[in-house]
């Protein structure tokens, strides 16, 4: 949706931009209703899939063809299929399935940006249940963890290709590492480490029934607290990736002071984000941060500058930072001292 860039200089332009959440909605719609998971067993016709999905008929034509035209299914002699894209990412129980981002997005995102204008008027989040509800809620947990866990499954294999000092270092520790996706999947390409997620309490069944799906129960370890209040363990490379920006500006500093103490001698802090230019234009990027708008109590996006101030008042003597993937940004943050390993 966000970069389907029309031309504004255009009334049809602009109507075409206005109408662009009925594309986010079609397609939010197929991941809800399974069809991208029901035509893997192979193209159908419009009956079989008015069957198969249990609708009433009328309007899905035109849902086909719309997805059809957004190069999200094929058409082929009467019947549809999935396009390559939807085939890899949007089949439920494939590996890299994406859609746990799109199915929380439909419950939770979607609702809370036709809010958009109380949360400008009143700067409150607008998503219905705050994050501390959602966390004593396992299903919803559930869809919540489903999400990270998309996220990071594109993510893990770009930061692990990024970072070249994963040798160097005997442990790492994911800060907000949700169920340890991430971690595990460091310590999968790099068996020599001990790998560490900190994170609330609640998290705890989801990262073990993670750590076993990656045959590494006990190989990894989980700490629950509150990164605010808690210690956290130590580590070689501390990582903190997308959580962040679900805090203001001087909770960002404090959980940076945190990491700092967590990172041993000669170790790094690396954080990653969907950090914004100094003079945004990033439109994905600005999409995310007024996420952080609607689902937080004082998170946004914030620059790479914002980070630097934290990261060297916390003590880090060097920060570099440098591309994550097509939105984010990786920084590194090194501490002086010797490494012990
Ligand atoms: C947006 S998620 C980021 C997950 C993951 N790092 C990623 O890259 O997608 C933020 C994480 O911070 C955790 N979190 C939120 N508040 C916390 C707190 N006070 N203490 C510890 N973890 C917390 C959440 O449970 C969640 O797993």
């Amino acid at each position: 949706m966000t970069s389907n860039a029309s031309d504004t200089s255009t009334a049809a332009g602009i109507l075409r931009q206005a109408n662009a959440f009925c594309d986010a909605k079609a397609l939010l719609t197929a991941v809800e209703l399974g069809l991208f998971t029901t035509l893997r067993e192979g193209a159908a016709t419009e009956p079989e899939i008015r069957q198969r999905l249990e609708l009433h008929g009328r309007g899905l034509p035109d849902w086909l063809n719309l997805l059809v035209g957004m190069g999200l299914l094929v058409r082929e002699d009467g019947r549809y299929g999935n396009a390559p894209g939807a085939d890899q990412y949007l089949v439920r129980g494939e590996p890299a399935y994406i859609g746990g981002f799109l199915e929380r997005s439909n419950r939770n995102l979607y609702p809370a940006w036709g809010r958009l204008t109380e949360a400008l008027r009143t700067g409150l989040p607008q998503a219905g249940s705050d994050f501390f509800t959602m966390i004593e809620n396992p299903a919803l947990l559930g869809q919540f963890v489903n999400m990270m866990d998309a996220l990071t499954q594109v993510l893990a294999p770009r930061l692990i290709e990024a970072y070249d000092g994963w040798d160097a270092a005997g442990s790492v520790l994911d800060v907000g590492g949700c169920r340890g996706n991430l971690v595990c999947q460091i310590v999968k390409a790099h068996p020599h480490l001990h790998g560490h997620v900190f994170d609330l309490p609640q998290m705890a069944p989801f990262f073990e029934e993670k750590a076993a799906e990656h045959g590494l129960t006990g190989r990894t370890a989980f700490h629950g607290g509150d990164f605010f209040a808690d210690p956290l363990p130590p580590a070689d490379i501390v990582v903190c990736g997308h959580a962040l920006h679900d805090w203001d500006r001087d909770q960002r500093r404090a959980l940076v002071a945190k990491a700092y103490e967590a990172v041993n001698p000669g170790g790094v802090l690396l954080v990653y984000d969907r950090m914004l230019d100094d003079e945004p234009s990033h439109v994905e990027n600005l999409v995310i941060s007024l996420d952080m708008l609607l689902v937080t109590e004082g998170g946004s996006e914030y620059t790479v500058a914002e980070l630097r101030e934290h990261a060297l008042a916390a003590g880090f003597a060097t920060v570099e930072d440098r591309a994550l993937g097509d939105y984010d940004t990786l920084v590194v943050c090194r501490k002086g001292g010797k490494a012990g390993r």
